[in-house]
């Protein structure tokens, strides 16, 4: 499978890298992605042997013009890093930002003539578990068509019509899956505290999320059914969620947890002002 001809990643880390991993296990051609990251001078990481070609600058980098430029750098990275990539023809390039709070007007300004979009992935991406919000109301179909492709290739795939909407997306999905690893930490710490060895607590907790989300992954049912399905009356699933949920104190937690990161993507998105390459 290859949506775009060549695809160059800017940005190896643990997000770019993540879409990369995905990509390759997907079946999407290993010699039609370069990826560029300073930090791949001294150690590739292990890119090369998997095929992709790897380069600590751009201007070292084989391929000149790609199809396909995907920002997968931090956002207050971008000032930086975008005045190197002024050697592209940004006629006929699809430039495809992972970053946080980076608004497609920031992203417009840099690469006038190129189509945008500006998307939210997250890590599950790299066991094809991921799902991606992408925004760009002007690209045309056929790129949506191509962007849709390769970023379904790693997960699920929607389209939001509002760029505010990108804000709540990274808030829930993009942010969400260190919320879930913290759900892990604490149950664990919550059975050691019940009495259960530190290693016997982490693997329970840990199996528990895994096994809740196949099922809900597996299950035609909502996520109420199968909590309902869990909670046997006056039994001992009811009494732990008196607690959880029947106070109403993780819904307040959640709103709070994701009301935070929304801010902070509009206040990232505020602070950048990135320049013309
Ligand atoms: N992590 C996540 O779950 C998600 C992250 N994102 C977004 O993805 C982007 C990257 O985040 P993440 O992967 O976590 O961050 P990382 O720090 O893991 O990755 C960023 C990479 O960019 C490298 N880098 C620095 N300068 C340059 C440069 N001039 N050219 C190329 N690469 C450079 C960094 O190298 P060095 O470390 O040496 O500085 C690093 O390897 C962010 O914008 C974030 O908002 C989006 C969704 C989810
Ligand atoms: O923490 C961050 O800013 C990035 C965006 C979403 C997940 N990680």
């Amino acid at each position: 499978m290859a949506a775009f001809e060549s695809t160059v990643v800017i940005g190896a880390g643990k997000m770019g890298g993540a879409l990369v991993d995905g990509w390759i296990t997907q079946g999407i051609d290993p010699a039609t992605i370069h990826l560029v990251d300073p930090a791949l001078a001294g150690d590739d990481r292990g890119w090369s042997a998997k095929g992709v070609a790897c380069s600590a600058d751009f201007t070292d980098l084989a391929v000149s013009q790609p199809s396909l430029l995907m920002l997968a750098i931090k956002p207050q990275m971008m000032d930086a890093v975008l005045p190197g990539l002024a050697p592209l023809d940004h006629d006929g390039l699809t430039v495809l930002s992972i970053a946080a709070g980076t608004t497609l007007a920031a992203l417009q300004t840099a690469f006038a003539k190129a189509r945008c979009i500006r998307t939210m992935p997250n890590t599950p991406a790299a066991v094809g578990a991921g799902i991606t919000a992408a925004y760009g109301p002007d690209v045309p179909s056929d790129v949506k068509v191509g962007v849709t492709a390769l970023l379904e290739a790693v997960g699920q795939v929607v389209w939001v019509d509002n760029e505010q909407a990108m804000d709540a997306v990274t808030a829930v999905s993009g942010s969400g899956p260190a919320y879930v690893f913290h759900m892990v930490e604490a149950l664990a710490d919550a059975g050691e505290a019940l009495g259960l060895p530190a290693d016997t607590a982490m693997a329970l907790a840990r199996q528990t999320i895994v096994g809740a989300g196949q099922l809900l992954a597996q299950s035609d049912e909502t996520a109420a059914t199968l909590r309902t399905n869990v909670t046997s009356p006056g039994g001992t699933t009811a009494a732990g969620l008196s607690v959880l949920r029947d106070s109403g104190k993780l819904s307040d937690l959640m709103g709070a947890t994701t009301r935070a990161a929304f801010d902070r993507s509009v206040a990232l998105a505020a602070s950048k002002d990135v320049p013309k390459s």
